[in-house]
């Protein structure tokens, strides 16, 4: 049996910028095999914690471990908010990035399909300068869905997508990494309450997490469901009451 996607443990995590707390032992754990979802204001430091797990940020103080115990790096696929696409690779050569660097046999028809699924068949040959920005965002998907990856961390995936295209890149994303751990960020309580299994809020300075109560129904869940309707209202009337402004 192949191994579960592990949990990740953050203990007594501690980030200053510039000699601001950012966080002080901080304490969490994202749920293994489940999408974990992140909210919090603009500033507060989701997208350092994000980076911090995928170490592209060092950590000075503090601990970040999986469970089962295994190195964490060779298990991550990092979705940044910026689509870090390559300027002079067409777009399937982008998707395919990662087998190439790692001198992988690409999978062109694993590609070509992620790309048909979230509606860039007709931009497979293109280059990222001749996409829109949610065309772009969409492209960055495919490479993170691409990567087989057991932990998918994603920095505000679906912002630049109109709704229509952002619900339907949501039911594929929650189809696809279906047992995968997945940590997402986003601004919107309702894609929060949509996709979370395990949903946490950065609040303050220094940050502490808040957990929000589950929600029941299995993900993607329906726009239609009461139980999300609710979760949503309470989650924004919350943010609301911690909001600085
Ligand atoms: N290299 C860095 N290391 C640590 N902190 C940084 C660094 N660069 C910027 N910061 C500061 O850390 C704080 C947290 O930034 P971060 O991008 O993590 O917030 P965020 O919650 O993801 O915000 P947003 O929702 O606007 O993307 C900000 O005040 C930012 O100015």
């Amino acid at each position: 049996m192949s191994n579960p996607s592990p949990t990740i443990h953050i203990r007594d995590l501690t980030l200053n910028y510039r000699n601001e707390p950012i966080f002080s032992r901080l304490n969490t754990s994202f749920q293994g095999g489940a999408f974990n979802i992140l909210l919090g204001a603009s500033g507060v430091g989701k997208s350092s914690l994000l980076k911090m797990i995928a170490g592209l940020l060092p950590i000075t103080k503090g601990k970040i471990t999986c469970e089962p115990l295994t190195s964490l790096n060779s298990q991550i696929s990092y979705m940044a908010q910026q689509d870090l696409l390559m300027p002079w690779a067409t777009i399937i050569k982008n998707v395919m990035l990662g087998s190439k660097l790692r001198n992988e046999k690409p999978d062109k028809n694993k590609a070509l399909h992620i790309l048909e699924q979230v509606g860039l068949t007709k931009a497979v040959h293109q280059y990222p300068s001749q996409l829109s920005g949610g065309m772009r965002q969409r492209a960055a998907l495919a490479r993170t869905l691409y990567e087989n990856r057991s932990i998918i961390l994603m920095d505000e995936p679906f912002s630049a997508l109109d709704s229509v295209t952002r619900s339907k890149m949501q039911d594929y994303t929650a189809q696809l990494l279906q047992g995968k751990t997945v940590i997402l960020i986003t601004h919107d309580p309702f894609e929060a309450c949509r996709l979370g299994e395990n949903i946490q809020i950065l609040v303050g300075n220094p940050a502490q997490i808040h957990y929000i109560p589950s929600i029941e129904g299995a993900i993607p869940r329906h726009p239609d469901n009461l139980h999300v309707q609710q979760a949503q209202a309470n989650l924004l009337a919350f943010l609301i009451e911690k909001s600085a402004l």
